[in-house]
């Protein structure tokens, strides 16, 4: 007996997948992308008979849908490995706020995994008694990636030159360590 807590947010962004030559996706490109997220109580389940909430929806989402708002959406997505880093780092250092580094090419799978653990530091560092179970990510009308468990068992940063604690496990609004 538990109760599940889904938000549904959408946000426009763009991206390459530079690791797959000879294909469409190699070229940037961009979809509007819908993530949910599913919150389930760290605490006690029950009803109070009262207030009867895990938490008013409206705190449980503000800082998650202020980071899709204000900095995800409308993002270029790019691997740490993509040559176009250079481009913005020499010409356009003031967009680079606008750029979400990714450990690796910036596929839905990996945006899923990135997703859950800054949901999840967000939440921890609230105190809110809540943790994201599943993340799903809709790239487009017929591509749907969802991803359960500990982000860390599966984000390989062996080639992302970082901090010790990279963008997606701060509770803070980053989406690069530029
Ligand atoms: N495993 C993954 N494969 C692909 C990803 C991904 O994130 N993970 N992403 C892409 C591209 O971003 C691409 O834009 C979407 O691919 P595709 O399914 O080919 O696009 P369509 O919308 O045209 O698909 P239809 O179902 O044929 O309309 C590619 N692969």
């Amino acid at each position: 007996m538990s109760f599940e807590i889904c938000f549904t947010r959408r946000y426009c962004m763009a991206h390459r997948l530079f690791n797959i030559r000879n294909s469409r996706c190699f070229v940037p490109h961009g979809h509007n992308e819908f993530v949910k997220v599913y919150l389930v109580s760290i605490g006690n389940d029950t009803l109070d008979g009262g207030v009867n909430m895990m938490a008013p929806f409206a705190v449980l989402k503000q800082v998650w849908h202020q980071w899709i708002d204000d900095h995800v959406d409308h993002s270029l997505q790019l691997s740490s490995q993509d040559p176009m880093l250079d481009y913005f780092k020499t010409r356009e250092s003031e967009n680079l706020a606008h750029l979400m580094i990714t450990p690796g090419d910036p596929t839905t799978e990996v945006l899923a995994a990135l997703f859950m653990s800054k949901i999840n530091a967000l939440m921890a560092d609230q105190g809110l008694a809540v943790r994201c179970r599943k993340v799903e990510i809709e790239e487009t009308p017929t591509n749907t990636v969802s991803f359960s468990g500990d982000a860390k068992d599966v984000i390989s940063a062996a080639h992302y030159d970082g901090p010790e604690t990279p963008w997606w496990q701060r509770p803070d609004m980053t989406i690069n360590d530029l």
